[in-house]
């Protein structure tokens, strides 16, 4: 959907994103039971019947407050009363989380659509002008750079699905009155004028008293947000480009080529890659003592963690890694070859079977050190020095998995890439092998 910056009636905004999603491709919408939900659903509905989709709505209950039944009550009546299948998702909230209770909320409220909402249809969400002024704002007073300030994208891939905000746009005011032409209900939420939180008190004070003195405060706020987006978009596209020219392995990058970047080019193409690995961005903090090992001496290991991701450096090349535990010592694991390999860290999909005959009873150990595997035109080999001939990196070897058919080693797994690091004579591997 092109950005709307100009003037554009709500039912032209809603045919427009309608017009995104394919015929036959499903359009749920995120009902909390508010206002600009409210509205969202019955103009998308009214859309619907000029232009079909199927449509439905789902309603996330957090149960977090008494109020929380009142909202699914007028959440079913209303889809009852448009005629849209209304779904709704219990969840229950993490408190101890240490997201506050608001971020447990939203996480749970995300796990329920992804549950919900399948991959490949569409999900909308009803933010509008002033939500996006307040959002800019919060970033600014944490001190975000562009990515922050960017606020919510108008839409985005998320997860496979689309997240569209058909209301971005439009104000709440404008909102408020489309909802009265309507004589439509709703629920106010009665934890939003709760100005302990810091959204609400830049809603009910600081916003206020900002429009007494500029009137275009919210929209001025949102513009800002919207250019703040398009700088986040050249710097992502730049990122893009350091990295094909490091070879395009966002897990692994070679230092050196790294340092012949600037360092807000390496600092913005690191953040890049944790997003195309779908790992964490590390802390500001982590950030700059990442930059600065970069320079470390090349032979020294550097580990950088932040929660649910770490950085090493090794033999020269910086990894971004989910911070994998190894296998235990005594972990071991009954296999056919062929059905999927249930490691501890999920299902792999790979396969192993002697070059002739039918398929045996193997067994996966976690590696003791020691073993040695007949290779092809090689003879015996230490695993150890095949490990390292496949530069696998000293952190991953506690993952490696060595599959046994009676007394003698036959394969090294690297787990849970399910990559093949060696595989005996006579053996046959399915899938990557090194
Ligand atoms: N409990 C929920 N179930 C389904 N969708 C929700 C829920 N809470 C929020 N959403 C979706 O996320 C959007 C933003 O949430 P936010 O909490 O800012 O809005 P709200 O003030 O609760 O509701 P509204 O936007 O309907 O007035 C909502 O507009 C709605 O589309």
């Amino acid at each position: 959907m092109a950005p709307r910056h100009k003037r554009a009636s709500l039912q032209a905004l809603i045919d427009d994103a309608l017009a995104e999603t394919p015929p036959g491709r499903v359009v749920w919408v995120a009902l909390s039971g508010g206002l600009d939900s409210s509205l969202l659903l019955t103009l998308a509905a009214q859309a619907c019947r000029r232009h079909p989709r199927p449509l439905y709505a789902l309603h996330v209950h957090h149960g977090l407050q008494r109020a929380a039944d009142g909202f699914e009550r007028h959440c079913r009546r209303l889809a009852s009363r448009l005629g849209v299948p209304l779904f709704i998702e219990r969840v229950a909230v993490e408190r101890d989380a240490g997201l506050g209770l608001e971020g447990a909320a939203r996480e749970a409220r995300y796990a329920a659509f992804a549950r919900r909402v399948a991959s490949g249809e569409t999900l909308w969400l009803a933010q509008h002008r002033d939500d996006q002024a307040e959002t800019f704002l919060l970033a600014a007073l944490r001190g975000s750079g562009v990515r922050g300030l960017a606020g919510m994208p108008a839409e985005r891939e998320w997860r496979g699905r689309r997240l569209v905000r058909p209301l971005l746009a439009c104000s709440r005011s404008e909102l408020e009155a489309a909802a009265a032409r309507l004589g439509l209900s709703w629920i106010d939420d009665p934890s939003n004028t709760d100005e302990s939180l810091d959204r609400n008190f830049l809603r009910g004070s600081v916003l206020p008293l900002l429009q007494s003195r500029w009137p275009q405060a919210a929209t001025a706020l949102a513009g800002s947000a919207r250019l703040a987006g398009e700088a986040e978009q050249l710097l992502e596209e730049l990122a893009a480009g350091d990295l094909a020219a490091l070879g395009d392995d966002p897990g692994c990058l070679d230092v050196s080529a790294l340092l012949r970047l600037s360092v807000p080019r390496r600092r913005s193409l690191l953040r890049h890659v944790c997003h195309r690995l779908g790992v964490p961005t590390p802390p500001a903090g982590r950030l700059e003592t990442l930059l600065e090992q970069l320079e470390a001496r090349s032979d020294a290991q550097v580990r950088v963690s932040w929660s649910g991701a770490e950085a090493r450096i090794w033999r020269g090349q910086l990894y971004l890694l989910l911070p994998w535990d190894s296998l235990l010592p005594e972990w071991t694991l009954e296999w056919d070859g062929r059905a999927p390999l249930v490691s501890p860290w999920g299902e792999i999909g790979v396969g192993l079977a002697p070059v002739e005959g039918h398929p045996v009873r193997l067994t996966l150990k976690a590696r003791q050190g020691g073993e040695r595997l007949c290779l092809a035109g090689r003879g015996s080999r230490d695993l150890k020095r095949l490990l390292q001939e496949a530069q696998v990196p000293p952190w991953a070897r506690e993952r490696v998995a060595v599959v046994w058919h009676e007394q003698h080693p036959v394969a090294a797994l690297l787990l849970p890439e399910g990559r093949w690091l060696a595989v005996a004579a006579g053996w046959a591997s399915a899938v990557r092998e090194e």
